[in-house]
């Protein structure tokens, strides 16, 4: 079961994660790493640029400018050299700021710029990328400037882009930088490639990424730097992770080649963290020994006594639990559980504590010892109860309810039993009353949430199907849009894709009289784009025709029996061998459990949140699209959305 999210005693637990250091797997995290690599790497260099810088200043500032204002400069440079060594960014920007200033007044336009490229650099320091780009670009230097003064200018430029989020800026900006590499040490060469995976993560182009992040170990490992190389594999592995399209062994070759430069990394801390990564890296590979041996290994570096990281034993000792519970070692996994329970408990961490219960329970009903299970069930339940998290509630319920009925306590059971299933479905209201809340509380209107749920849909179809991959003559793509909110986002989105050049087809059988559908109707036929009178009946005809189906059928309110004529409508779709891209949910499924002999959609774009019959959606794509639920909202609800990559409305799950 995953440390980060919600017990699941009832079934196979799945590969841990670890809830006090994200991987580089969602973009959330990348996003937050990429800052953090990029100022990293920006320390080093700078530290390089000031030394540069002052040596400069000191070689040119010659007779011409009085000697008490070039040494006050000389002066000041050192300072916020010192400053940023020491971590003091901000005392280094006043530095900076109050040498560029003096440089005003000194006729060597070269002293000038080298202080607004000094000043440009702290800033990148500091996370001020905007404020950092400003003075970056008032250090242009000449093109008879030496290549190396240009790699770091395009690299600082780069990395400030980066922190505003413009990838593809920052990308030309590292591409100049490493033009201009010529002479420069192969380290600097590697972090250019490690920001430019970044930058490439940022864009959700996974393989891009670990192109750069492989490039970059490599250099790493010829410029004997296992450090810098293990983060380097370790951040290729993550994104191969998330891509999908490399196989298993080749991610495993890359985590091996990680594993066998950590025991080369001196510095403890960095090695117990990469182990860990490692570690959650085999989980997703479903190499749960390996996961676990790493995961031991980064529990022997938590430090000493005095420095001990608390928070990273407990996630390593709970992600232990996990690997033996996948791997059927439940014996073994038991005493992991209750060190990482009580150690949690310690912490304060009640969620990941009931979590930690919630496995032991189902380890202990594994070992048949459905006492112990029912009584760490009831601690899983209260801890759950405690942090508000229910979905951990009603997995409790259901687990308590089981260990009942071993233990032959059959009206007990039925109880726990109904009371998991009214958490169920108050998870189910849950999901209902953000809706609600969207338009009550927060005054959005229907249409507004439409249009971006289905600009996300025309842009996640574009992400994944380019009018590049159909193999018909036309991008045509058939939409099927069904009676309620689900079919408007089919509308909008069949609107945005005739906008991106696509041939979009619109099927809509059942349309109801409401100003917002004939309105969406309308701006469809304006558009010229064809309504079908009737829907094929041939599933080979729809392959020959349609390089791509749209599913607008049914959203989250679908209930029962599929009704005609959309019956018959999703029994031709569940013949047809073009790929599906299902709005919300695919249509005909149970919102909470799916549909195993139902429609098995290529992509699915999940509005808001991922509902949970997504578990079960077994396609190559799934995208989160609905970027509209204010910060608040998703504070209230405990939605722990992942972080969109910067301005885009979409973000590839998987
Ligand atoms: N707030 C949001 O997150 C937004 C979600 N959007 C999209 O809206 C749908 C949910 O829309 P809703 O109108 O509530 O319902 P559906 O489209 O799922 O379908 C209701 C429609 O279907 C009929 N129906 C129900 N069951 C059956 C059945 N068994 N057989 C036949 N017909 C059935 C019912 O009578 C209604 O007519 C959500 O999933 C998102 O896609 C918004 O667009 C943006 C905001
Ligand atoms: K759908």
């Amino acid at each position: 079961m995953a440390s980060e999210e919600a017990a699941d005693p009832g079934v196979q637990p799945t590969a841990p994660v670890d809830p006090v250091l994200p991987t580089t797997t969602s973009p959330a995290a990348s996003a937050a790493s990429t800052a953090l690599t990029a100022l990293a790497s920006c320390k080093k260099s700078q530290k390089k640029k000031k030394e540069k810088a002052e040596a400069r200043e000191g070689a040119r500032e010659g007779g011409d400018e009085t000697a008490g204002r070039a040494a006050t400069i000389k002066g000041l440079t050192r300072a916020g050299c010192q400053a940023l060594a020491l971590g003091a960014g901000q005392e280094a920007v006043g530095c900076f700021r109050k040498a560029l200033l003096l440089s005003r007044d000194v006729v060597s336009p070269w002293l000038h710029r080298a202080c607004a490229f000094n000043l440009g650099a702290a800033y990148v320091e500091t996370g001020k990328p905007k404020k950092a780009l400003e003075f970056l670009l008032q250090s242009q230097l000449s093109d008879n400037e030496s290549g190396e003064h240009l790699e770091e200018l395009y690299f600082n430029a780069g990395a400030a882009q980066e922190g505003l989020q413009d990838f593809s800026k920052a990308l030309e900006c590292f591409d100049k930088a490493t033009g201009h590499s010529g002479t420069s040490e192969a380290g600097s060469q590697a972090g250019t490639h490690m920001q430019m995976g970044c930058c490439y993560l940022g864009m959700g182009e996974l393989a891009r990424a670990t192109r750069c992040f492989l490039d970059a170990a490599q250099t790493f490992v010829a410029a004997e730097s296992p450090g810098a190389a293990a983060v380097a594999l370790s951040r290729a592995s993550g994104s191969m992770l998330q891509s999908r399209r490399f196989q298993a062994a080749e991610i495993a070759g890359v985590l091996a080649q990680c594993r066998s430069l950590c025991e080369t990394i001196p510095d403890p801390a960095l090695r117990g963290k990469l182990y860990n990564d490692i570690g959650l890296g085999y989980s997703q590979l479903h190499i749960f020994s390996l996961a676990a041996e790493s995961f031991e290994q980064a529990l022997r570096l938590c430090g000493g006594e005095l420095k001990r990281d608390w928070h990273r034993e407990a996630a390593l000792l709970q992600n232990l639990g996990a690997a033996h519970n996948a791997l059927g070692s439940f014996g073994t996994a038991l005493g992991w559980h209750r060190r990482a329970a009580t150690l949690h408990g310690t912490l304060g961490n009640r969620r990941a504590q009931g979590q930690c219960f919630g496995n032991l329970a189902y380890a202990c009903s594994q070992l048949r010892n459905h006492e112990a299970a029912a009584e760490n069930y009831l601690h899983a339940l209260q801890a759950f109860r405690d942090s508000g998290d229910m979905q951990g509630q009603w997995q409790a319920c259901e687990g308590l309810g089981t260990a009942c009925l071993h233990l032959g306590d059959p009206q007990k059971a039925i109880r726990h039993y109904q009371e998991a299933l009214t958490l169920l479905s108050q998870c189910q209201e849950e999901a209902q009353a953000i809706d609600q809340e969207l338009f009550t509380e927060y005054k959005f209107s229907v249409d507004q949430l439409m249009e971006l749920a289905g600009l996300s849909c025309a842009t996640a179809i574009a992400k994944a199907y380019p009018p590049s991959s159909f193999t018909t003559s036309h991008p045509a793509v058939l939409v099927v849009c069904g009676p309620g909110n689900n079919g408007g986002d089919g509308l909008v989105c069949a609107r945005h894709l005739k906008m991106f050049g696509y041939q979009p087809t619109v099927y809509y059988p059942k349309r109801p009289s409401k100003p917002l559908f004939e309105g969406l109707t309308t701006q469809c036929e304006k558009m010229d784009i064809p309504f079908l009178p009737e829907f094929p009946t041939e599933p080979a005809f729809i392959d020959e025709v349609y390089g791509v189906v749209v599913d607008a059928i049914f959203g989250f309110s679908f209930k029962g029996a599929v009704r005609e004529p959309f019956g018959s409508i999703l029994s031709t779709l569940e013949h047809i061998t073009v790929p599906i891209a299902s709005i919300d949910i695919p249509s005909g499924w149970d919102v909470e459990k799916g549909k195993a002999d139902g429609l098995q959609p290529d992509m699915l774009i999940s509005l808001t949140a991922p509902k949970k019959a997504a578990m079960h959606f077994a396609g190559r794509y799934h995208f989160l699209g609905g970027r509209f639920v204010p910060p608040a909202l998703q504070e209230k609800y405990s939605l722990n959305l992942p972080a969109y990559p910067g301005t885009d409305c979409v973000l590839q799950l998987t």
